[in-house]
């Protein structure tokens, strides 16, 4: 995991539909920064995040990583990044494990049964994603931050549905991750305290 790292938005202006959304958005980041981005219904947090990652285009504005250009060039913020979508990158059909093979095909079998066993799924191996429960699909979901070594998370409401020692769980893992050198977004409606991240709002 590279850290040393460096993000800076500046001047961004997303639109969606007709709306104008974090027009004027400016931030940095650096390695060991925990951000949370808030704001109402609609303010416009995944979009922030699907337009770092390329999903959408902005109208105006600059993205730098370590003072490169990854607006127009994305692949080297796409190369440290790990990106967790409301939509969460499942495969309903496949089983846990396949799902945690496909992202990580050479991880092995003892590193993902340690993980597995953490996030309280070891028993659901061979069960299809559509046969769990809502905060048992979003904790396999979030096996790959115990998994990936990238160094920038975007999490898009990563608590949502998880149960209290879950929630502990995730804010200990994105402490670590912090602290090992790591830059970490993540939206959330809930103040999440434990963490004392930055927060940073978005307005509708
Ligand atoms: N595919 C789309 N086409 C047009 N407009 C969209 C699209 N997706 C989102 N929007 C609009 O963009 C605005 C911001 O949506 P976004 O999902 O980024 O908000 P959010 O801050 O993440 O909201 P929430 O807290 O509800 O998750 C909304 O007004 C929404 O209607």
């Amino acid at each position: 995991m590279q850290s040393n790292l460096s993000l800076t938005i500046s001047d961004l202006w997303i639109e969606r539909g007709d709306r104008d959304l974090c027009k004027g958005f400016s931030l940095t980041a650096s390695s060991g920064d925990i951000i949370h981005i808030i704001g109402d219904n609609g303010a416009g947090k995944s979009s922030l995040f699907k337009t770092l990652f390329g999903l959408v285009s902005p109208v105006e504005g600059a993205v730098k990583l370590n003072g490169e250009d990854v607006l127009s060039y994305r692949e080297p913020l796409l190369k440290q990044s790990l990106y967790i979508s409301h939509a969460l990158g499942l495969k309903s059909v496949f089983t846990v494990l396949e799902n945690i093979r496909w992202y990580f095909p050479n991880v092995s079998e003892t590193d993902i049964a340690r993980v597995l066993s953490l996030l309280k799924i070891e028993d659901y191996l061979d069960v299809p994603i559509k046969a769990l429960s809502a905060g048992q699909t979003r904790r396999v979901a979030l096996a790959r931050l115990w998994l990936s070594d990238l160094s920038i998370w975007f999490l898009d409401e990563p608590f949502s549905a998880l149960d209290i020692t879950s929630i502990q769980l995730l804010e200990g893992r994105i402490r670590e991750h912090a602290e090992q050198g790591g830059i970490v977004f993540f939206t959330s409606h809930q103040p999440v305290t434990l963490l004392s991240p930055r927060r940073v709002e978005l307005t509708a």
